[in-house]
């Protein structure tokens, strides 16, 4: 068996302790990366899987954490099927977003060769991480990466034209999921066949959606996904951010872990989820901006029960670290799960 807790945990071993990682924990808080950036765009740390490498395990180094993340982003596959993309100052802004026209989307075409830098930086990171590190894929679940195509930006983070194309053009709608679905898994699959030990795929806009919508048009979508990832004999998580009760509705069939948001919580997504399903989350991210030892350590004191009486529960916050959060805290954070003495 592994030596990496991410690892023995996410397959079902009890643990002396919950492994620890973060959302966006390369891109926001690290001194090493803020410089990096000095040097480099985002897209050339992106492309290169060099730098990539070397961004994926800087929190690995800089902060301890169990896991690395992949250094990319979830808008890879608008680009890799045709779309014009700039990372501005403002986010992520498309040339030309999709409105309703179906020629447009007929003409959307997956070229794979737009992903290999990915692969080569999986390679990469493979040799150079540390043997107890365990290495996270991910992409973006056909919904949130629908919400950023249509829009074209995150300007409107309600994603309105995207919401009122699903209720006007069903079938349009249809088309576009299922495209975003079929690049998906040939990129997730991909990377597991380079060797990510675990992959979590971000519905970060899930609460945009009333629930029952969700579940009935892109629950199917996902699981196809994640079904291709398990098939390929690696462990899912699922981040349905904003799904609240629907939560529920989410079996073991989807994934092997939820990701957990801030607004709920582990108490109450334990009682509603599947007990087969673990869990992973939910600290709040704005805590980590409060320059204050005491308030840090209350309120990660308050996760101590859960984790004494749960094993399948991997440490995280309820989304990604923002810029103003604080990486002495977040540090911090790191050794007071390595060093709590859990009772297990
Ligand atoms: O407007 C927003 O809230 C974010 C939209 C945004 C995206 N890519 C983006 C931006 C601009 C930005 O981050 O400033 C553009 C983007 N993606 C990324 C970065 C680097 C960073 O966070 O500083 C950046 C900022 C680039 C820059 O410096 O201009 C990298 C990224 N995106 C992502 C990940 C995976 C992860 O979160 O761990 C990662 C790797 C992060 C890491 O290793 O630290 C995934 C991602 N990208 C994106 C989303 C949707 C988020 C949302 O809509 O709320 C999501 C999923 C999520 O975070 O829940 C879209």
């Amino acid at each position: 068996m592994s030596n990496s807790v991410f690892i023995r945990t996410i397959r079902g071993e009890r643990c002396e302790r919950p492994p620890v990682w973060f959302m966006r924990q390369a891109g926001r808080v690290l001194p090493s990366y803020l410089s990096l950036r000095e040097k480099y765009s985002f897209r050339d740390l992106m492309h290169n899987p060099e730098l990539t490498a070397k961004v994926t395990l800087l929190p690995v180094q800089d902060l301890g954490v169990d896991a690395a993340i992949l250094f990319s982003d979830i808008l890879v596959i608008p680009e890799a099927l045709g779309m014009e993309l700039n990372f501005t100052d403002k986010g992520p802004v498309f040339d030309a977003p999709i409105k309703n026209q179906s020629a447009y989307i007929s003409r959307l075409q997956g070229d794979t060769s737009k992903l290999s830098h990915i692969y080569k930086a999986i390679d990469l990171i493979k040799v150079q991480k540390p043997e107890d590190c365990a290495l996270i894929g991910f992409c973006g679940s056909p919904f949130t990466t629908l919400c950023y195509m249509v829009q074209g930006s995150s300007a409107n983070h309600f994603f309105p034209d995207a919401i009122k194309l699903i209720y006007s053009h069903r079938q349009q709608t249809s088309h576009l999921l299922e495209l975003i679905t079929e690049l998906s898994i040939e990129y997730a699959v991909n990377q597991v066949k380079h060797g990510i030990d675990a992959f979590q795929l971000f519905e970060t806009h899930a609460g945009l959606l009333p629930y029952e919508l969700y579940v009935e048009l892109v629950l199917p979508y996902v699981k196809r996904i994640t079904s291709a990832v398990r098939d390929a004999g690696c462990p899912v998580i699922f981040f349905p951010k904003g799904l609240g009760a629907g939560l529920k509705q989410i079996h073991y069939d989807v994934a092997d872990y939820i990701s957990v948001d801030w607004q709920d919580s582990m108490e109450e997504a334990r009682r509603t989820v599947d007990p087969r399903i673990g869990l992973q989350g939910n600290f709040d991210p704005r805590i980590f901006s409060i320059d204050n030892p005491n308030i840090l350590i209350s309120e990660l004191e308050k996760y101590k029960a859960f984790g004494r009486n749960n094993f399948n529960w991997i440490f995280n916050t309820g989304h990604g670290l923002s810029p103003d959060n604080l990486f002495h805290n977040v540090r911090r954070t790191v050794d007071w799960i390595k060093t709590t003495d859990w009772q297990r």
